[in-house]
């Protein structure tokens, strides 16, 4: 989309999405909802238990896409391996999605359950590809590491995030991140998940995404989701395109779609 960029309001908003990208409107998108009665267990799962080591020092930078926080990672030195992923996968960025109110924000539901939002730490194939942007146009390109969020305490991990929101209030914002974040704190403590085969959930979508959603939510306080929201999906001295109050970024995750024909698996209760 040229001026009228995506986004998440009526005007450009997920329902928009397919007129200029197609593979929104395709078989194989995210999120979808985790009807638990549908997930079959697998023992090639159990037998081969997923695995990460990310190096805190090579967080980055944290920036403000437009569409959310999003903090870029150095990909050395990561890595994830195991459960349903052939080769090695490196971390490349992380970032949240949230709704304009705590009772929605996820972009996977559990259930028909909305979670208050949902971190996403997002993987690709270093094994096959040279980079995340090739890997991202092949269908085992690409990991993405889903952790539900809902009300709790406050987030310790995720407060070194919320502490550099206010340096990149506005579109196109990006500044250092130099206390280290560690992605692995993130992470909650029982490491039972659902997998699936999907997509981006963003423009352009692409189906290239082996999900593998954790079972148990981390916690995250009402002030900690307040402030996600007090990001502008605007550039500093330019007025807000987006017809949002005052062009505040409230909701950034997409709707559920089907999950159609596609296995759902689960490793752990
Ligand atoms: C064409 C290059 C693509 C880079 C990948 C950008 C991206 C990664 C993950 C997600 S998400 N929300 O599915 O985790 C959204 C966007
Ligand atoms: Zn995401």
């Amino acid at each position: 989309m040229s001026a009228a960029e995506w986004g998440y309001t009526k005007r450009n908003g997920p329902f928009t999405w397919a007129k200029n990208y197609p593979t929104a409107a395709g078989i194989r998108q995210s999120p979808v909802d985790i009807d638990t009665a549908l997930a079959t267990s697998d023992s090639s799962l159990e037998s081969k238990p997923l695995r990460w080591k990310y190096v805190p020092q090579n967080t980055r930078t944290i920036v403000n896409s437009g569409h959310g926080w999003r903090v870029d990672v150095d990909s050395e030195g990561s890595e994830l391996v195991g459960g349903p992923l052939e080769g090695t996968y490196k971390l490349q960025q992380f970032h949240c999605h949230w709704g304009s109110s705590s009772d929605k924000g996820s972009e996977h539901t559990v259930d028909g359950q909305s979670y208050a939002a949902e971190l996403h730490l997002v993987h690709w194939n270093s094994s096959k590809y040279a980079d995340c942007g090739e890997a991202a146009d092949y269908p085992d390109g690409l990991t993405v590491l889903g952790v539900l969020l809902k009300v709790g305490a406050k987030n310790p991990e995720l407060q070194k995030v919320i502490d550099l929101i206010p340096s990149i209030s506005h579109r196109g914002e990006k500044t250092e991140v130099k206390e280290a974040i560690d992605p692995a704190k993130m992470l909650p403590k029982t490491l039972s998940y659902w997998t699936y085969l999907g997509s981006l959930t963003v423009p352009p979508c692409n189906e290239s995404v082996t999900w593998i959603l954790f079972k148990e939510p981390v916690e995250v306080s009402e002030e900690q989701l307040a402030a996600f929201r007090s990001l502008r999906c605007y550039k500093r001295g330019e007025e807000c395109p987006c017809d949002e109050v005052d062009g505040l970024l409230i909701s950034n995750y997409r709707p559920t779609l089907p999950l159609g024909t596609r296995e759902l698996r689960e490793c752990g209760s």
